[in-house]
């Protein structure tokens, strides 16, 4: 991406995707300022399932919006390769969203009157270097369904679209928040082993913010997040396959 400010190339390590560093989120509400994220530090690194978990309330959707380019923080630095997306334009905020970011939400966030192949194809059409749509919605097991509209398919199958939409763009970065929230244990459970394979198979660099513990055993490392601070960093030598997981 275009940058503002110099790269450094000591400021990020070869296996990083994404540092942090520092991060300060406030909001001020009337004359009531509420510090939110106090001075978070840590890396996403390259090909990575990295969960971040912490009760209602504790700053994962605050500390997701900033990594993904929807918010900038009150304070710090937001490090992609070696440009500070706390300092870039809103324009520039916007190519780095539309590249290199794809996001999975708890409740889909399908355009109703696109069908789930043009859902897909318009998540495709952003990127620069996107993967085949109709090979996307395959791999989640929708060939059969990719002219139906988002009413017509379950939540689950919902879930699929939404997971092929943000792979196809063949982001560096797959940011989840709670993928699995809107679905039963099942659907839930074949939705993170879809987000598994495509991080095996491609690479993908998977973030998953959660409130749900038990989600944390697939990933590869876990940050514990309370009341905006980060309290515990566990590395899973041996991350769970999703079937033997429960909640
Ligand atoms: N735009 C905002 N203005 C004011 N306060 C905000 C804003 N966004 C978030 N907050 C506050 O920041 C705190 C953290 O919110 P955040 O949504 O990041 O938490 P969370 O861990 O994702 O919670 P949940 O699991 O319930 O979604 C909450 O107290 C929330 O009220």
């Amino acid at each position: 991406m275009n940058e503002e400010e110099p790269a450094d190339e000591n400021d990020l390590s070869p296996n990083a995707v994404l540092k942090v560093r520092d991060v300060n989120r406030t909001f001020t509400m009337g004359e009531v300022e509420v510090e939110v994220l106090r001075d978070l530090s840590f890396d996403i690194y390259d090909g990575e399932v990295l969960a971040m978990v912490g009760p209602s309330g504790s700053g994962k959707s605050t500390i997701l919006n900033l990594i993904g380019g929807l918010d900038q923080p009150t304070a710090g630095q937001i490090l992609f390769e070696g440009t500070d997306l706390a300092k870039v334009s809103a324009s520039q905020l916007t190519r780095y969203r539309r590249q290199h970011v794809g996001f999975v939400f708890q409740f889909y966030n399908l355009v109703p009157n696109l069908t789930a192949l043009e859902n897909v194809l318009a998540a495709a059409q952003l990127a620069s270097k996107p993967l085949d749509a109709e090979e996307m919605l395959a791999k989640v097991g929708l060939a059969e369904r990719m002219h139906h509209f988002p009413a017509q398919l379950s939540g689950g199958e919902q879930q699929r679209v939404a997971i092929a939409r943000a792979v196809v763009k063949n982001p560096k970065l797959l940011l989840c928040d709670e993928p699995t929230g809107a679905l039963d244990f099942t659907t839930g459970i074949s939705a993170l082993e879809l987000l598994l394979q495509f991080n095996r198979d491609l690479g993908t660099t998977i973030l998953i913010i959660t409130h749900n513990t038990a989600l944390a055993d697939v990933a590869h490392r876990v940050i514990h997040l309370r009341s905006g601070e980060i309290v515990n960093v566990q590395v899973n030598a041996q991350p769970k396959p999703p079937a033997e997981i429960v909640w």
